[in-house]
């Protein structure tokens, strides 16, 4: 029995969340926030009806099981298509993995999960067939917050299952974060991202792909139409993360933003367009950041101004929230500015949630409102705040 895993980091967005669904550029960067994903690949039964496919997730604290033979009577899956090029999971066979999970009691509170599933289901029945196995799944990453957390867990699972299925191997780097993980090769990485951008596909309905992508390559992207620009970065740069825990899905928002479109094509074409240039003056700051230590201080208000105007462009947009606000207006008071990250949360009655990611280089101010405004935070707010790391690598495997 080999068992191999896979770790994806998740990302938080410097700016061009939504608007970059609709073509605009996007800056994000990976955080040292992790998914990982281990496979079991159990040998062929002689006792076929015995042989199952096994789903540990522990953040959610669910375990599923499946007869292979079940899958292969229901999917029908295209084993010879083979996974050396990604393919979209057909609405039929979405149909028939959805015909699948009914049989599963989900319990209601935790029916978010069942777009995860469906992704589990479809990525890995096309990489690997009905074959036997187990995965367990566990992550650092709160689900549903903007965090990147659901391409986090296509990037790690595509990853497993390539490298199971021996379409990925090993490049031999050992990386310097984290012991014994391996870097994986340039193709592969292209190949990991499109399977798990048919994943995100499942999950996002219309994903633009930054997630995915900086999931799999790490460091800090600029991404537009699929574009991916390297953005090379100076030293790890700290962010505060706060958490409101008000739980809202990616997918309605994300629907939500191009209904606004369609209604007001004109207007948010503007806004759309704003966020473009937000976005790559952003990036140019990132850039000069990497190579101008002092330049960078001179720069450090035209980057929180970005942030600003960018946050408000959100809220144009329709996906700030209340909850999000009063987290800008409290560490405002200490001279951070803040934006949301991700979807964010807004409005409407389905989504709720707040990622204040704080303006870059600002380390001391940020130890300083750990100390003094977290506790705020966390008292009105019921918040998480935690510190993470920017622009590290992306997705590593290993073998045990
Ligand atoms: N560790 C995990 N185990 C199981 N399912 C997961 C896991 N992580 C993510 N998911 C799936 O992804 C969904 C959350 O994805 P969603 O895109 O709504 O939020 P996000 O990715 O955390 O935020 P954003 O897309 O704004 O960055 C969950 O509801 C679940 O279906
Ligand atoms: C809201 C969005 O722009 C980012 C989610 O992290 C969706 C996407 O780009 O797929
Ligand atoms: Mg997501």
């Amino acid at each position: 029995m080999e068992v191999c895993a896979a770790r994806a980091p998740g990302k938080i967005i410097l700016a061009g969340e939504h608007a970059v669904v609709h073509g605009s550029a996007a800056v994000a960067a990976a955080i040292d926030l992790y998914t990982r994903c281990s496979l079991c690949l159990m040998p062929l039964a002689d006792d076929e009806a015995a042989a199952t496919l096994e789903l540990d997730l522990k953040d959610p604290g669910l375990a599923f099981s499946w007869p292979c033979g079940r899958l292969r009577e229901v999917l029908l899956t295209d084993e010879a298509a083979g996974a050396r090029e990604a393919r979209p999971c057909s609405p039929d066979r979405l149909a028939s993995i959805a015909r699948l999970l009914e049989e599963h009691e989900i319990p209601e509170a935790k029916i978010w999960l069942s777009a995860g599933l469906s992704a589990f289901l479809f990525l890995y029945t096309s990489i690997l067939g009905c074959r036997p196995g187990k995965v367990t799944v566990s992550s650092d990453l709160p689900m549903g917050s903007g965090l990147g957390s659901s391409a986090a867990f296509c990037v790690s699972m595509s990853g497993v299952l390539l490298t199971a299925a021996g379409v990925v191997t090993a490049v031999g780097g050992i990386s310097g974060e984290g012991m014994g993980w391996e870097l994986v090769g340039k193709d592969d990485l292209e190949l990991v991202n499109r399977w798990a951008f048919q994943g995100e596909k499942i999950i996002h309905g219309k994903p633009s792909g930054i997630d995915n992508a900086v999931s799999t390559f790490g460091s800090m992207i600029k991404f537009k139409k699929g574009e991916l620009t390297n953005l090379k970065s100076s030293n790890p740069v700290k962010m505060l993360i706060t958490d409101t825990r008000v739980g809202r899905n990616t997918k309605a928002l994300v629907a939500g933003v191009s209904e606004r479109a369609s209604r007001h094509s004109d207007a948010m074409a503007s806004v759309f367009n704003a966020v473009n240039s937000i976005s790559e003056e952003v990036s140019s700051i990132v850039e000069l950041a990497a190579n101008d230590e002092i330049a960078i201080t001179s720069k450090e208000e035209k980057l929180a101004e970005l942030m600003e105007m960018n946050q408000g462009l959100l809220q144009c947009m329709g996906v700030s929230h209340s909850s999000i606000e009063t987290v800008l207006r409290t560490t405002l008071k200490f001279n951070l500015v803040s934006k949301l990250t991700g979807a964010g949360g807004g409005g409407c009655s389905w989504s709720r949630i707040v990622f204040a990611a704080l303006k870059l280089r600002l380390v001391d101010r940020v130890f300083k409102f750990a100390k003094e405004a977290a506790p705020i935070l966390m008292e009105m707010l019921r918040t998480d705040l935690s510190m993470a790391t920017i622009g590290i690598s992306g997705i590593k495997y290993r073998f045990t």
